[in-house]
Formats: C-alpha cells, sequence, structure tokens
C-alpha cells in the first residue's frame, strides 16, 4: 500500500478566464493571470492511497463520499498515469492499481471561492507525488480537471497562457513572481454569501461563449492588452497600474456575464456597495490604494498593500457593521486587532448590518506541498 497526503492553493484572477475555444480539453479563449493566496489561510488537502486490494477507485470530499463517475477526475488520473508510464519513475502494476482519495477543503466548496481550482491542483500533485513525477509540468494536467486549477500548482503571480496547438500541451501554467516577490500585497476576501453558487462557472461560460459578443471583442482585444499592462505593473510593483487593470478587467467579465443571454448575474448589491466603497475610498485618497475583484458569485477579494490595511479594514467595518465584529471566526487569517483599527473617514456611513458573512486577512503564498 502507498499513500500521500498533499496541500494546495487557492488562487484568485486579476485577468479572468472567462470562456474555452475547446470544452473536453478545457482550452480558455484568453490568457488569465492569478495570485496563488497562502495555505496558511486557505487550502485544499489531500491523500490518495492506492493498493492492490482496492476494488475500485473513490473519492470522499469533505466527509461525503461522491462518484468517481466524473469524467473530469477520471481525465486527470488517465493523464498522470500516462505521464508517470512515459517517465519509468513507478512500478508498472502500482499505476494500474486503484486509488482512494479523501479530499477537505478548509472553506466553503462550490461558492465561488475557487474550490475547484485548490481542488483539482492538490488532486493532480498529490497523484504525482505518489507515481513520482511532481517535478514534470503538470499544469496542463491539473487544467483538464478545472481551468483554472493550472494556475494554483505555482506560488506567487502566475499566468495561464492560453496556447496554440489544438491538443492543448502549450495550454499551461507559469510562474510570473515568487511569492516573496512583493510582500506587502495582501488579499482580503469579503465574503457575501458562502452557499453552493445556482449557476456554475463552466455553464456561465459556455452560455457566455454560444452569446456573448463581447465576450469575442474581450478575448481578442482587451485580455492582451490588459495582460501585457497588468505584468508590466507586477514587475515594477505599480500599484496603482495593478489595481486599475485588476477591476477594470472584473467589471468587463461580469459586463460580458450581463451580454450572455440569459443573463449570469453572479454580483448582489452587496458586492456593488463594495465597489462604491473602494472607488470611495481611493478618490479620498486621490490614488489607487485598494483594487476589487469578484469571481462568478458575490464574494469581493481585495488587492492592497499591508500599510493600507487598517485602514480599509476600518471602512469596511463601518460601512458593512456586523454583530461578530471582534470575534476570531469573523476576521480569519492574518490577526487583526479590532480595537487598534483607526477611525474610518466621516463620509462613509452604515450600508446595513450583517452583510458580510466573515472576512479572509491574507497574502500571496506557496505552491502546493506534500506533507511529511
Ligand atoms: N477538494 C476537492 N477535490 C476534488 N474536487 C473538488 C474539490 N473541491 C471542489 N471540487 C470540485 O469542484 C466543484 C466546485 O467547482 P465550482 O467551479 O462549481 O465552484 P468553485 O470552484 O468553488 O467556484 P469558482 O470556480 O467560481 O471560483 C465541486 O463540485 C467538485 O466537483
Ligand atoms: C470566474 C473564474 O473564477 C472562472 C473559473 O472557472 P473554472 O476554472 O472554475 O471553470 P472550468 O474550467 O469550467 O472548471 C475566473 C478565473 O478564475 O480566472
Amino acid at each position: 500500500m502507498l499513500s500521500v497526503t498533499c496541500i494546495a492553493p487557492v488562487n484568485i484572477a486579476v485577468i479572468k478566464y472567462w470562456g474555452k475555444r475547446d470544452e473536453d480539453l478545457i482550452l480558455p479563449l484568453n490568457d488569465s493571470v492569478s495570485a496563488t493566496l497562502s495555505t496558511d489561510h486557505l487550502c485544499t488537502k489531500t491523500t490518495i492511497t492506492t493498493s492492490d486490494s482496492l476494488t475500485e477507485n473513490k473519492i470522499v470530499l469533505n466527509g461525503k463520499e461522491e462518484s468517481f463517475e466524473n469524467p473530469r477526475l477520471i481525465r486527470c488520473l488517465e493523464e498522470v498515469r500516462k505521464k508517470a508510464d512515459a517517465a519509468n519513475k513507478c512500478r508498472k502494476d502500482i499505476l494500474k492499481w486503484n486509488i482512494k482519495v479523501t479530499t477537505e477543503n478548509n472553506f466553503p466548496t462550490a461558492a465561488g471561492l475557487a474550490s475547484s481550482a485548490s481542488g483539482y491542483a492538490c488532486f493532480v500533485y498529490t497523484l504525482a507525488c505518489l507515481y513520482g513525477i511532481e517535478d514534470q509540468e503538470i499544469s496542463s494536467i491539473a487544467r483538464q480537471g478545472s481551468g483554472s486549477a493550472c494556475r494554483s500548482l505555482y506560488s506567487g503571480f502566475v499566468q495561464w497562457r492560453k496556447g496554440e496547438l489544438p491538443d492543448g500541451s502549450d495550454s499551461i501554467a507559469v510562474q510570473l513572481t515568487p511569492a516573496d516577490f512583493w510582500p506587502e500585497m495582501r488579499i482580503i476576501v469579503l465574503v457575501v454569501n458562502d452557499m453552493r453558487k445556482k449557476t456554475s462557472s463552466t455553464g456561465g461560460m459556455s452560455t457566455s461563449v454560444k452569446t456573448s459578443k463581447l465576450l469575442k471583442h474581450r478575448a481578442e482585444r482587451c485580455v492582451p492588452e490588459h495582460t501585457a499592462q497588468l505584468v508590466e505593473a507586477l514587475k515594477g510593483k505599480d500599484f496603482e497600474t495593478f489595481g486599475k487593470i485588476t477591476m477594470q478587467d472584473s467589471n468587463q467579465f461580469h459586463a460580458v456575464c450581463l451580454d450572455t443571454f440569459p443573463p449570469c448575474v453572479y454580483m448582489n448589491d452587496t458586492s456593488h456597495a463594495i465597489v462604491t466603497l473602494v472607488h470611495r475610498f481611493n478618490d479620498l485618497k486621490k490614488d489607487i490604494r485598494v483594487a476589487y475583484t469578484f469571481d462568478a458569485g458575490p464574494n469581493a477579494c481585495l488587492y492592497l498593500l499591508e500599510k493600507d490595511v487598517p485602514e480599509v479594514l476600518a471602512t469596511v467595518n463601518k460601512v458593512f457593521p456586523n454583530d461578530a465584529l471582534g470575534s476570531p471566526e469573523y476576521i480569519k487569517g492574518i490577526p487583526v486587532e479590532v480595537s487598534q483599527l483607526p477611525a474610518a473617514d466621516e463620509q462613509f456611513c452604515a450600508n446595513g448590518q450583517n452583510q458580510l458573512k466573515y472576512i479572509i486577512n491574507t497574502r500571496v503564498g506557496e505552491g502546493p506541498k506534500r506533507l511529511a
């Protein structure tokens, strides 16, 4: 019997992936860029056991057995085995044994917090460790579990290059900067709703490709421009440009969602109140100090620098007062002393009680890791 346990991170895109040119191989219409978030606060943990006595493949997700008859899981398993077979790093008979997967996310699953990204990255990385090929290029395999999963295989800021080849072998993730390149960078996740979302990313983007003319223009013209500007801003640690492109790209992605027929509405009134808060805060500072981005759900991810965290959190707490403020369960992640936060500017006023479920205060982090 062999058993391996690994953890893998979540990633949050600043240039969004939305739309496939090949649904089967999960090949995107455009490049995307994300930050890998610290596994200290958000991660998937997966154990894979293999033995010749297992009579079938099994997967237990968050304590509940799920069907292994999932084409994405099966494809990832087959592709890792194919690569391991070619690399000759593992006994051939072991590659034929069934596997048992036990996996847990320490954050809500299928709620628009990128669980499919950390989940499939962890699945593929753990399998690669089991078969001795973790040092090889495996992002093109994780991509076939969930597109965004390919970016979770690297630390720091990561680009998923869309590639050109029909077989998808050049549609891979590459690291843009290591995790400690911009150590002051922080990510604050404002969780508005952690329930399972109604329209999955897979379904939503498929309808967008079929019906949105804006998506075509975005993929061909806007994303290449956004990506080039964002990569330059990252290299030069130019937060103002980084923040502006991040917000514009998120807004354009949600504009494509509304241009989809029938429309995909992911942001809600609280999300829009967060957008207003961020623009007011930046106006007050006469500078871009904080940027929002929204995935396929109402939750906001704020990118900002460490020096601005106290004032931004104070403003968030003023606009979104919460009965749980002060409890460690409300602001998770990097500890914050709520009583030490400065007073928010007087122009901000309360938007409504308990509109946020909780907040995660985190940073850019490392890629997947094998646990001892
Ligand atoms: N730990 C895991 N191991 C294997 N598969 C997982 C794991 N976690 C999530 N998944 C798969 O990902 C699916 C959820 O993906 P979905 O894209 O709907 O939500 P999300 O990733 O949380 O949101 P988004 O992609 O919009 O950020 C789950 O139903 C499951 O099939
Ligand atoms: C809005 C997004 O989070 C969409 C993520 O979509 P998925 O990677 O979950 O979709 P599939 O490839 O169909 O599994 C943007 C992003 O992460 O780039």
